[in-house]
């Protein structure tokens, strides 16, 4: 097992004697393996880009698929020889609806870089004849003036995206197989030496996409770096564009139409910006966290009590809001830390989370109020996004305030946030194979992490990773596809290509992550607890004396409307009331009293915008 180069998480087909045959013969799809020896140097050293290039290319498993298989292993060892492998690593390819008797082409190309493989791929692919054409792959060919120009202003159900470049680019064939699995847009192309279409087009610059919108309209697509990855990327967040799912992929005309698959959610729709945390989502996740996440551990005790108290530290340290949502923690946390008691009921944290501190005015909202973790139907997003969000918050407040947890013995770790987050997803996380693999990833490289920067980075490289290996699984909503993160349309001087390859800028990364999840950047919108009322000699604080129409303006990048259902209205915060979820009333009454100087007076600072 020590010697296993690839496992099940990795975005590729691990193959053996028994599958090899079956697999690559008679299918739709074509097929690229690597044929390896797990003892090879060179072959341990080159799994990393070969899983790159998987990941790469993971969305075009429809028309040509990659996969691995280990000479090394003893139950290997005929296959490889039937199929005439003699050094390693070898590559084959297959092409799709190839007989049993074929053992596949060995590609010898000049190298192995992530870039000629891709291409070699894409060559494949254009080397199949009609006849034993992938059935799921659309034309690769460039389409002339005469076929496209009759589209223009023809309505249609769906956008069709004509990339324009010059004839030995390959970005737009990766672009048309990287929108494959997404329905609602078609993707064609075109060259640059088809000179009618250049001048009624008007464009100049190569690669373009010109954009032919379902209304008969026709735009040039904007993008701020003309590499496939931001094509890519604006083409899948156009509207009613949507991953297909496995059980739908043979594209029916409701996803074809950009029509949600499944029941409406039936929670009103709140309009929202992308480019905001909401404080909502936030107070939301609290909510689900104390009362319903704890209540499956009657008691606390033990490690279990000690891990929910640093959580607990933590948020009453880091959270930036400072009205009731930090009261509440930080009276929690003092009760938690005066009770001498080594076991602690849950239903003694509830009573004191719904009843004491209500007295005082004190309160955490009484219901679930997901607003940039609203999910499309019922089931999707929801508290899992917040918790992410929150923890994503609370490693950039860390790095605003780095005095914060001075004296809560959780300084003394390199990566408090995260080493908190890691106890508390392994112990009391819901989902328990989430919890796995998060554990996984922490036992791997967590300790590595020595600054509060890396932290931040840490954390959503770890996010990304998730996003990465979740993408058109069922828990992926087709409104919100699971992609990296932040698009182009958030940080656009985030990406970049390095040997045609997709990479990230993680200093431009890091400046927009200090942004984005700062307190400065929290919108209290259909928040459901009170807001902070500045006293009258301090400054007004920005976030929480801004108006919620303020936040709502439409225009933005980010802003989220769903199309068909009505918005909801700014709600009225209201308390937390056991038996009634609609009690009225309870201000927060000098919730912020003291919180400065029991919490580092440091705000957090905002670099500015220009991602
Ligand atoms: C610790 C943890 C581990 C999980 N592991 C699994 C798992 O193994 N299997 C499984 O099926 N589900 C797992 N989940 C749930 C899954 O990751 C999603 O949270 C869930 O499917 C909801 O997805 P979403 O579309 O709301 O976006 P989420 O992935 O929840 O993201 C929430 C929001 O965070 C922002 N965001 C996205 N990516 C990043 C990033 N890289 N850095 C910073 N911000 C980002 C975006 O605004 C996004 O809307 C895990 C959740 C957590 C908290």
């Amino acid at each position: 097992a020590a010697a296993r180069l690839y496992t099940e998480e990795d975005p590729l087909v691990i193959l053996s004697s028994s599958s090899l045959k079956p697999t690559v013969s008679n299918s739709s799809s074509a097929w690229l393996v690597q044929f390896y020896s797990s003892w090879c140097g060179h072959c341990i050293q080159y799994s990393s880009t070969w899983k790159t290039l998987a990941q790469d290319v993971k969305d075009w498993q429809q028309a040509i698929s990659v996969a691995v298989l280990d000479c090394a292993q003893e139950e290997n060892f005929d296959v490889c020889r039937d199929y005439g492998i003699k050094f390693y690593p070898t590559f084959k390819y297959f092409r799709a609806h190839s007989p049993p008797t074929d053992i596949g082409t060995t590609y010898r190309g000049a190298d192995r870089e992530i870039q000629s493989v891709r291409r070699l791929m894409v060559n494949i692919l254009q080397n199949h004849t009609r006849l034993d054409w992938p059935e799921h792959c659309p034309s690769l060919e460039p389409l002339s003036s005469v076929e496209l120009l009759p589209l223009l202003g023809q309505r249609s159900d769906h956008y069709t995206a004509v990339i324009v470049e010059k004839p030995h680019s390959y970005v737009g064939r990766e672009v048309i197989l990287d929108l494959l699995q997404f329905s609602g847009v078609e993707v064609k192309r075109a060259l640059s030496t088809d000179l009618p279409l250049l001048d009624t087009l008007k464009i100049t610059d190569f690669p373009s996409v010109y954009l032919l919108h379902p209304n008969g309209t026709h735009t040039p697509l904007h993008v701020d770096k003309r590499l496939r990855f931001f094509f890519s990327s604006s083409l899948r967040m156009l509207p009613g564009v949507q991953r297909r799912h496995k059980s739908d992929s043979s594209s029916s005309s409701a996803s074809q139409k950009g029509a949600l698959p499944h029941k409406q959610n039936p929670e009103p729709w709140r309009d929202f910006d992308r480019s905001k945390v909401y404080t909502a989502d936030l107070e939301s996740a609290l909510h689900y966290l104390l009362r319903v996440e704890l209540a499956t551990h009657n008691m606390l005790e033990g490690e279990e009590l000690k891990i929910f108290k640093d959580f607990v530290t933590l948020v009453t340290k880091l959270y930036p809001d400072g009205g009731s949502v930090v009261k509440l923690m930080e009276t929690l946390s003092d009760w938690l830390l005066s009770l001498p008691l080594q076991r602690i009921p849950y239903q003694a944290v509830l009573d004191l989370v719904d009843n004491k501190m209500r007295i005082s005015g004190v309160f955490l909202g009484a219901e679930l109020r997901w607003v940039g973790c609203q999910g499309s139907r019922v089931g999707l997003r929801g508290y899992p996004c917040s918790l992410w969000t929150l923890f994503h918050v609370l490693t950039v407040q860390h790095d605003a305030m780095p005095t914060a947890l001075d004296n809560t013995g959780l300084e003394v770790e390199a990566a408090p946030v995260l080493q908190v987050m890691r106890r508390y997803i392994r112990t009391f996380f819901g989902c328990e194979e989430c919890g796995r693999h998060f554990e996984q990833a922490a036992a791997a490289s967590m300790d590595k992490v020595e600054t509060r920067e890396q932290q931040i980075l840490w954390l959503w490289n770890q996010h990304n990773m998730v996003n990465y290996r979740l993408a058109g699984s069922l828990s992926d909503d087709p409104l919100f596809p699971k992609a990296p993160w932040p698009s182009p349309s958030l940080c656009a001087s985030c990406h970049e290509e390095k040997n045609g390859v997709h990479v990230w800028n993680q200093e431009n990364v890091l400046r927009f992550l200090r942004h984005h999840y700062s307190a400065s950047n929290l919108s209290p919108q259909y928040s459901l607890t009170p807001p902070r009322l500045p006293a009258p000699h301090q400054d007004p604080d920005p976030v929480q004396t801004r108006r919620p129409q303020e936040e709502h303006r439409g225009g933005g990048v980010g802003e989220m409307k769903k199309p068909e259902q009505k918005a909801e209205k700014q709600p009225e915060p209201r308390p937390w009331t056991p038996g009634s979820q609609r009690r009225e009333g309870g201000g927060s009454g000098g919730a912020h009293k003291g919180r400065r100087s029991r919490r580092s007076g440091r705000r957090c600072v905002d670099p500015g915008d220009g991602f």
